[in-house]
């Protein structure tokens, strides 16, 4: 099942078509493929090399950021293993049967806004990648205007009052976050002993993710007539941008745009294999989030006269808490 690709130009040009376009996709899988939106194929490859180059960094100099765990927002190198997302998917939205101890392969490193005080980032010493803070401040600023005007057409999509969803992601105490992702080369054979998986079906906490990833493969999203079947995303484009619907953005629809499951399984050439070794894969994802104190309790416009609402308020923070607590 492909996705529908959608062009980001177009909403300078026909707001309307392109508002409903994203929506209908949205509605259907949970997910959408974007292009022309305006990142440059220089700065996507520049932060595909920024991402290797982190992680190639020598372990002392990681262990120096790395992420203590917990419930706070995630911040610097989080090792192999460290964050468990079949947990978080467990103890998430849908209460599912998955057993304890399946493992992630993956690391990443958390950036926060450049603007946020109360949760700076743990930012490698310059020394050891000199450039990778600027460039990479500056790529977050891209993502940001990307899913500003992403959530822009959703509001007029909805018939929205203008601001209604960007109004609650824009201001004092901005928490989207970027994450480099590094899934190192791992055996075909772990993965087929089905306790070790690059990321279990899970959920974004925040509204949308944004993501890029490289040519390997293996992101699927889970097909909405058929729990539990997946289907992959092309990878052929490193430029194309995933966009999927996250918990917060299900939650303030009252459940009308439900989010997207997804995890990255083994890539295509090597799902009938039973040995050998997948490559290693990097992405990079982008999850804009609610501002810590706005509600992530369903909007009023979409609870009908009458009718209690699906979701509690609860500030994105404290909820983002209470997720997270879960995934260590
Ligand atoms: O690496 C990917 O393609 C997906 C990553 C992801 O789902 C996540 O970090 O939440
Ligand atoms: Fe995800």
């Amino acid at each position: 099942m492909a996705l529908t690709t959608l062009d980001l130009s177009v909403f300078n040009h026909d707001r309307e078509q392109f508002a409903l376009q994203l929506r209908s996709g949205l509605s259907q899988h949970g997910f959408v493929k974007l292009i022309g939106h305006g990142i440059s194929e220089s700065a996507v490859s520049k932060a595909f090399e920024w991402n290797k180059s982190f992680f190639q960094m020598r372990s002392e100099d990681k262990q120096l950021i790395a992420h203590p765990g917990g419930p706070e927002p995630q911040r610097g190198w989080s090792a192999v293993g460290a964050e468990s997302s079949s947990s978080l998917y467990r103890k998430g939205l849908l209460k599912s049967n998955i057993t304890e101890g399946l493992r992630d392969a993956r690391e990443h490193f958390d950036q926060g806004p450049p603007t946020d005080s109360r949760y700076p980032t743990r930012w490698p010493p310059e020394r050891a990648l000199p450039g990778f803070k600027s460039f990479m401040e500056e790529f977050f600023e891209l993502l940001q205007g990307v899913a500003a005007d992403l959530m822009a057409a959703l509001e007029l999509a909805f018939g929205l009052p203008q601001g209604a969803f960007v109004d609650l992601m824009t201001h004092q105490g901005n928490a989207s976050e970027l994450r480099l992702l590094h899934y190192p080369a791992v055996e075909v054979e772990k993965i087929k002993t089905g306790n070790v998986s690059r990321i279990w079906p899970h959920f974004d906490l925040g509204v949308i993710t944004l993501l890029f990833q490289d040519d390997v493969g293996g992101l699927e999203f889970e097909n909405r007539n058929q729990r539990g079947a997946f289907s992959r995303v092309d990878c052929s484009n490193p430029l194309e941008m995933v966009v999927n619907v996250s918990e917060t953005l299900q939650r303030w629809t009252n459940g009308t745009l439900p989010a997207g499951l997804h995890r990255v399984n083994l890539p295509k050439n090597l799902e009938n294999n039973e040995s050998g070794t997948m490559p290693e894969r990097y992405s990079i994802a982008y999850f804009c989030k609610a501002d810590r104190s706005a509600s992530v309790g369903s909007l009023k416009y979409f609870v009908s006269a009458g009718h209690d609402p699906e979701y509690e308020d609860i500030s994105a923070l404290e909820y983002q808490q209470q997720r997270l607590q879960s995934a260590y």
